[in-house]
């Protein structure tokens, strides 16, 4: 049986995820309206630009205490900067306590670092007070080195969270990429959290993630340190938490 304080420790660190592109408002509430009620918060709901109002509404309502997350430069990580920033402060007018930014991973792949980082700046810049995650997207990533640079460029810029994936291409979070950008991560002094997504959707998967983030920065995996993001994960927590 797995501990269920382990269960609620996966609860806390959820980033409970709706990003269907087809979806319209109706889906969106539909999907709010079958969250079930929750033992602890999640960490945050993260929605497209889009939902951002009716999200909120919901989380005032029935999950007080959980961020407000959305996505932008998502998923392939191709906008021009002046949309990107454009996005952002609609998404925080809108009310979005968390932003989720896809690097232009494509620009890191072809040798511009500078470019990344001047990027990675503007976002850094427009987001104050804002908890803010970069999504590297390990699985387009060609090697090693580039998941390591991807991350230490995410360090340097002074963002909240180096996050693996979008779940959009066809590989997610795994644990080579994991520990990779766990490493930077242990190497800085200044706190950086890490957020896996991307095909995590067992309780089993989640735990060696947490058990992963414990063991390399020696931190226990608490809301600020570290977050997984997915959108099927919950089912198999409230599956496995007595009742
Ligand atoms: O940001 C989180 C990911 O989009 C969720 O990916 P997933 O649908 O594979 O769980």
């Amino acid at each position: 049986m797995t501990n269920p304080l382990k269960l609620l420790q996966l609860l806390k660190l959820l980033d409970l995820t709706r990003l269907t592109e087809t979806d319209s408002g109706s889906d969106v509430a539909k999907w709010l309206d079958a969250i079930p009620q929750l033992p602890t918060p999640v960490a945050a709901l993260c929605v497209y630009p889009a939902f951002l109002t009716q999200t909120k509404a919901y989380i005032t309502q029935h999950l007080p205490g959980a961020d407000l997350a959305t996505v932008v430069n998502f998923p392939g990580g191709t906008q021009p900067l002046a949309e990107v920033l454009n996005d952002i402060s609609h998404a925080i007018a809108a009310g979005a306590t968390e932003i989720d930014c896809v690097l232009p991973y494509q620009q890191l792949m072809a040798g511009d670092e500078q470019g990344v980082a001047q990027f990675l700046a503007a976002v850094r810049q427009a987001t104050p007070n804002i908890c803010l995650k970069i999504i590297i997207e390990s699985g387009e990533l060609l090697t090693a080195q580039q998941v390591a640079k991807a991350s230490e460029l995410v360090i340097v810029s002074g963002a909240d969270f180096v996050k693996t994936s979008t779940g959009k291409v066809p590989v997610g979070c795994t644990l080579e990429a994991a520990r990779i950008i766990l490493t930077s991560i242990a190497a800085t002094n200044r706190p950086v959290g890490f957020k896996a997504s991307g095909g995590v959707k067992s309780v089993e998967q989640a735990l060696q993630l947490v058990n992963m983030y414990e063991e390399i920065t020696g931190k226990t995996a608490i809301k600020q340190g570290m977050r997984i993001g997915a959108s099927s994960l919950l089912t198999d927590v409230l599956a496995l938490l007595p009742r």
